[in-house]
């Protein structure tokens, strides 16, 4: 069965914090989405606009107000570690920033056998974890280092791998280029690329950086508000926008030779 993860209307709106808006606020207001192993989807939207929260809510680590998070047509709800292990097999988080999510005391080595263990997965774990560092390409000879004694860029090929090594289908990865240089994101993309196009993973790609959403997605989704605004093949809507708030984010992309301040 191919994997499957989907969002079904999904509503999540988070407490007020004062008293005057009791109410709360609405960060995801009816979204519908699916992601398929061996696809990879972007999702885009301005600063505020519900992208991490969605990302939570597929992980199940917030609880909805209505609708659903559904990973082969099984409903996902928020609890504790033992009830969502089966789900973290199949699908795993890549952060944003390895260097806040890798514990700064643990080797390379005790970080890939963390969810090894919690995840209570049999078998050869050194193999294993030799075998997730292979498809992130990252030397074996590293797995006594700590994360402070790697550079930004094996950081972020270490949590790659910590999120291969279980051995999921589908990766969710906010953010997972931004703050890198340009040749260390050119790297992490085409790292992420092989395992969408060759290994057949699905990925949701959280990403302001649109050439890079255009690289690896074929299929884009555009949050706004907390609504999809747009979706649909990614290089026809870059080409074509249609919603103010696509072309908004088009028109933020520095075009080369443009200059700012005084001429
Ligand atoms: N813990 C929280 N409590 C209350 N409101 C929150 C919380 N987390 C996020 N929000 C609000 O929910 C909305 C969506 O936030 P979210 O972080 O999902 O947006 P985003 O699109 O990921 O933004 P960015 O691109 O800046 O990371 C924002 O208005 C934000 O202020």
């Amino acid at each position: 069965m191919t994997a499957r993860l989907r969002a079904l209307d999904l509503v999540h709106g988070y407490p007020g914090r004062w008293p005057r808006s009791r109410q709360g606020h609405r960060a995801l207001r009816g979204i519908n989405l699916g992601i398929e192993a061996g696809q990879a989807v972007g999702l885009v939207g301005s600063s505020g606009s519900g992208k991490s929260t969605l990302v939570r809510c597929l992980l199940a680590l917030e609880k909805v107000d209505s609708g659903s998070v559904q990973f082969n047509d099984n409903p996902l709800v928020p609890g504790p570690v033992s009830s969502l292990r089966w789900y973290r097999r199949f699908v795993q988080y890549v952060p944003q920033n390895p260097a806040g999510s890798l514990d700064p005391r643990m080797s390379v080595q005790q970080l890939m056998l963390e969810p090894l263990r919690q995840l209570r997965i049999q078998g050869e774990h050194r193999q294993m974890i030799h075998r997730a560092l292979e498809r992130v390409e990252l030397d074996p000879g590293l797995l006594g280092r700590k994360p402070a004694e790697l550079s930004g860029g094996q950081n972020q090929r270490v949590a790659i791998a910590r999120a291969l090594v279980p051995g999921p289908s589908i990766l969710l990865a906010d953010e997972p280029v931004s703050g890198l240089d340009l040749p260390l994101r050119d790297a992490v993309l085409g790292l992420l690329e092989k395992l969408v196009r060759q290994d057949g993973m699905g990925l949701l790609f959280v990403s302001h950086d649109l050439s890079a959403v255009s690289r690896l997605c074929s299929r884009t989704v555009v949050l706004e508000s907390g609504r999809i605004v747009e979706e649909g093949d990614t290089l026809d809507m870059f080409h074509t926008a249609r919603h103010p708030a696509t072309r908004e984010l088009l028109a933020a992309i520095p075009q080369l030779g443009t200059r700012t301040g005084a001429a």
